[in-house]
């Protein structure tokens, strides 16, 4: 499976002209040979959040629309990454969604796990439903948001149910980094499934410096490729999807739990 993660800075604040950003993305690049594109989270926004109300798509749209007419113009699958989004209350929340290559939607996730040191929690709510498996191309996946990375539980849940690439999507910043590294490789280590993960660059005007470093994990913890941490990039890599059996015989931990002893899960 080929993946092109696009890193690039959010402007916080402007819809339109980060939507303005990925279209020209997609225009200028050869996306013949990709079978997913990658954005990052909230990108539509940044982290504007006193402002979020406004931003917020409704139902996904018209993000949703934007992003199916490049998916099937392309004809890729694109894993959109998250934005601000209302459904039929007035909660804001941080959803993610994945287009097909025909242009249609075959997955949603609203960030459970909200972000205090960012103040997510004041102005966002947190979804309510499980991150659950959906199929690319025939291929088990899931989609996390960002400081869902630090919490090993969702990925476990994602992988025993046959999640074989997680992606992450992120705005994370530049004082963490180290985690955001050790942590991608330790869930792809731990899961022995592809980490395929898109982080934003640049600064916001709060003075949030993100911390690029887009990254992609194969299942034996090997970084397959990674971006600078202020460089706008497009990551590429190609998944063998067989090497995970491969690595889950030579290291079998999926047949080595002992699930009957864990006591929190
Ligand atoms: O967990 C972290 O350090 C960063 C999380 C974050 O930036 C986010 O969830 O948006």
């Amino acid at each position: 499976m080929k993946i092109k993660i696009f890193q690039f800075k959010v402007v916080d604040g402007d819809v339109k002209t980060n939507m303005n950003k990925v279209s020209s993305l997609f225009a200028k690049t050869d996306l013949n040979e990709t079978d997913v594109v990658v954005l990052p989270e909230m990108w539509t926004s940044g982290y504007d959040l006193k402002n979020i109300d406004d931003h917020a798509a409704k139902n996904l749209e018209p993000v949703k629309t934007f992003i199916s007419k490049l998916a099937a113009e392309h004809n890729v699958t694109v894993a959109a990454g998250s934005i601000p989004n209302k459904y039929s209350d007035d909660d804001v929340y941080n959803t993610a969604f994945t287009i097909d290559h025909q242009g249609h939607l075959i997955h949603e996730y609203s960030k459970i796990h909200l972000v205090p040191m960012l103040n997510e929690p004041e102005f966002l709510a947190g979804g309510n439903k499980a991150a659950e498996v959906f199929e690319i191309n025939g291929e088990k996946c899931g989609v996390v948001i960002c400081y869902d990375l630090r919490f090993p539980e969702i990925f476990r849940d994602l992988s025993l149910s046959g999640a074989k690439i997680i992606f992450v999507a992120a705005e994370w910043p530049i004082e963490r980094t180290e985690h955001w590294m050790t942590l991608l490789k330790a869930r792809a280590i731990e899961n022995q499934c592809y980490i395929v993960a898109s982080n934003t660059i640049g600064s916001q005007s709060d003075g949030t410096v993100f911390a690029g470093k887009s990254m992609i994990v194969n299942p034996f913890g090997e970084i397959m490729a990674e971006a600078g941490k202020d460089t706008e990039e497009i990551l590429t890599a190609d998944l063998n999807l067989a090497y995970i059996d491969q690595v889950r015989t030579d290291i079998p931990i999926f047949k080595s739990r002992r699930k009957e002893l864990y006591k929190f899960l």
